[in-house]
């Protein structure tokens, strides 16, 4: 489990540390330097000639970036600062110098001059952007901001070294500056990095979309900080979700795993409820119900003779997959679905009015039309972005898609302050936000974004939830670390089922079972 916390957490944690006279930024920048000389011999024969340019910026971050510019100087490199502001960390300033490296200060110069010092800095081997961590407020601002466009514009146009693999590694200190370090916002121009060493804890903006996709490989460097209380999000791993499979015993029944009740798919959509069937057998659910339209059934059995279709009682729900979301919302095309959602979703409320104990729930697509104004923890929603701003504007906030893209951490744990429920927010990064605490997966290939993947995760999910159906309840923290675990399986099972290429929905579902199979070491 990797876990991020706030940056007031990181600074709560540091205070009584330096107040004790620990020497935190000695630390860090030996890490960092440690790190870039490694990434410098990974990438070429010899250290001596090797040239490193610093960006430095007024606080600590670039007194991270000075430090460790001064080991590298010490070990052969070349080493040059850029300082970005009028002012830069006197010590670690005045370190570089003494270790020979060279400072050039771009306060003052115009635009020709930065412009110059970016081609520069794209000829060398290795960039440290050390403008800012955790202390940014908002988009990069002034010669800080020039400088990145214009680096990022060099590096895009390929102005690398002319005897290297074509441009400069980018290594962000604690994080890429100008990255909401809490939330994973873009507010303004970031230089993507290549590798970001992160000091004391990892920082939620470094998991979450937007900003995760321009921080490499995130390397956690510690520094003896004591982070206690809950992080601020957090990401499973393959063995989290291993050793948390309700892997059956020789007491377990079919009821015992999980009875998962389907309610998907319409006329006009039969997959949908094929692909959410599917995803729950292949996730080892007891037994799966299918409750819906009978010439749907009978596509379901064609395609999966395990379900059987009929009423009972379960142990999870799944809710919408393949219903049109209704006469509420504006129809996309004038072709009938209109009408035909609105008869899906009534059947589909009908359905559920008979329930009347308490048991997890997967609410997807059309089922999020379904929902009252307050939902148990345990109904956990899995809106894609639309569906999300769709739900939100629904309760009253003015939101657009485009915003809840930006910003998804913040609008799911928004739209789970609305509702009560379990958001879990679909995406390349998949976002779960529960009453206490959020989760970010990034197991998925872009292969993943595909007609119907969203339909057998429902199905999985449903599964996953049916199998520890009363703790899911009874425990309100539960559904989302299950829903986390969920994701984590629809992502591998992406990869396995076609690794570095195109899946269509029903192999992600068949993949599952070899899939959870290796993840619970057998
Ligand atoms: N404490 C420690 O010992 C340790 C700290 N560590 C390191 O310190 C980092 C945090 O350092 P920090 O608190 O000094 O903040 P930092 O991120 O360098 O930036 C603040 C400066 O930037 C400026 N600025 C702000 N926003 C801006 C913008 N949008 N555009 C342009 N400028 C902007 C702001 O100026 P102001 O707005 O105040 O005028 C201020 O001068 C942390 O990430 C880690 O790397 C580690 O070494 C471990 C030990
Ligand atoms: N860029 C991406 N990279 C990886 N996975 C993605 C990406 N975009 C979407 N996904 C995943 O693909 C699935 C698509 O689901 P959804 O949008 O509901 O499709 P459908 O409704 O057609 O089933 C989700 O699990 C989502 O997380
Ligand atoms: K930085």
């Amino acid at each position: 489990m990797i876990s991020a916390w706030d940056a007031d957490d990181v600074r709560a944690a540091e205070a009584p540390l330096l107040e004790a006279g620990e020497p935190l930024m000695d630390r860090a920048a030996f890490a960092l330097a440690r790190q870039v000389l490694a990434d410098l011999r990974a990438r070429r024969r010899h250290l001596r000639g090797a040239r490193v340019v610093l960006l430095v910026g007024a606080g600590n971050n670039g007194g991270d970036a000075l430090f460790a510019g001064a080991v590298l100087a010490r070990r052969g490199v070349a080493v040059t600062a850029v300082l970005v502001s009028d002012r830069a960390h006197d010590g670690g300033l005045t370190t570089l110098r003494r270790a020979g490296g060279r400072v050039v200060d771009l306060a003052g110069e115009g635009p020709e001059r930065v412009g110059a010092v970016a081609a520069q800095a794209a000829r060398a081997d290795v960039v440290v952007d050390g403008v800012l961590g955790i202390g940014a407020r908002g988009a990069l601002r002034g010669r800080a901001a020039e400088l990145v466009d214009a680096l990022a514009e060099a590096l895009a146009r390929g102005d690398g070294p002319a005897d290297g693999p074509g441009r400069p590694w980018v290594v962000a200190v604690d994080l890429p500056s100008g990255i909401g370090a809490d939330d994973g916002t873009l507010p303004g121009p970031v230089l993507p990095a290549d590798r970001t060493v992160t000091f004391g804890a990892v920082k939620p903006g470094l998991l979450l979309p937007p900003a995760a996709s321009r921080c490499g490989e995130v390397t956690a460097v510690d520094i003896g900080l004591a982070l206690d209380g809950p992080p601020a999000l957090r990401r499973l791993e393959a063995a989290d979700v291993g050793r948390a499979w309700p892997v059956p015993g020789p007491a377990d029944h079919k009821y015992t795993r999980g009875v998962v009740g389907v309610v998907a798919g319409t006329a006009a959509y039969p997959g949908a409820a094929v692909l959410t069937t599917s995803g729950a057998v292949r996730a080892g659910a007891g037994m799966v119900r299918y409750r819906g339209p009978g010439a749907v059934g009978q596509a379901v059995v064609a395609a999966r003779p395990e379900v059987v279709v009929g009423p009972g009682r379960v142990q999870s729900w799944v809710v919408g997959p393949g219903i049109p979301s209704g006469p509420d919302q504006p129809p996309d095309a004038d072709d009938g679905q209109h009408e035909r959602g609105g008869a899906a979703l009534a059947a589909a409320r009908g359905e559920l009015a008979g329930v009347r104990e308490p048991a997890p729930a997967v609410v997807d697509a059309g089922g999020l039309a379904l929902l009252g104004d307050r939902c148990p923890p345990w109904f956990v929603l899995t809106p894609h972005a639309g569906e999300l701003t769709t739900l939100l504007r629904s309760r009253g906030e003015d939101v657009r898609r485009h915003e809840v893209e930006a910003a998804p951490l913040r609008w799911a744990r928004r739209a789970q302050e609305l509702t009560g429920a379990t958001v879990l927010l679909k995406g390349g990064v998949t976002v779960v936000v529960g009453p206490r605490g959020a989760f970010s997966q990034a197991d998925a290939p872009g292969w993943l974004a595909t007609a119907g993947a969203g339909d057998v995760l429902a199905g999985l999910l449903g599964a996953m939830l049916a199998a520890r159906s009363a703790e899911v309840v009874e425990q309100p923290t539960l559904a989302a670390e299950v829903a986390a675990a969920a994701a984590l399986v629809h992502g591998r099972a992406a990869r396995r089922a076609n690794p570095g290429g195109p899946v269509a929905a029903l192999d992600v579902a068949e993949a599952v079972p070899a899939t959870v199979a290796e993840l619970v070491g057998r």
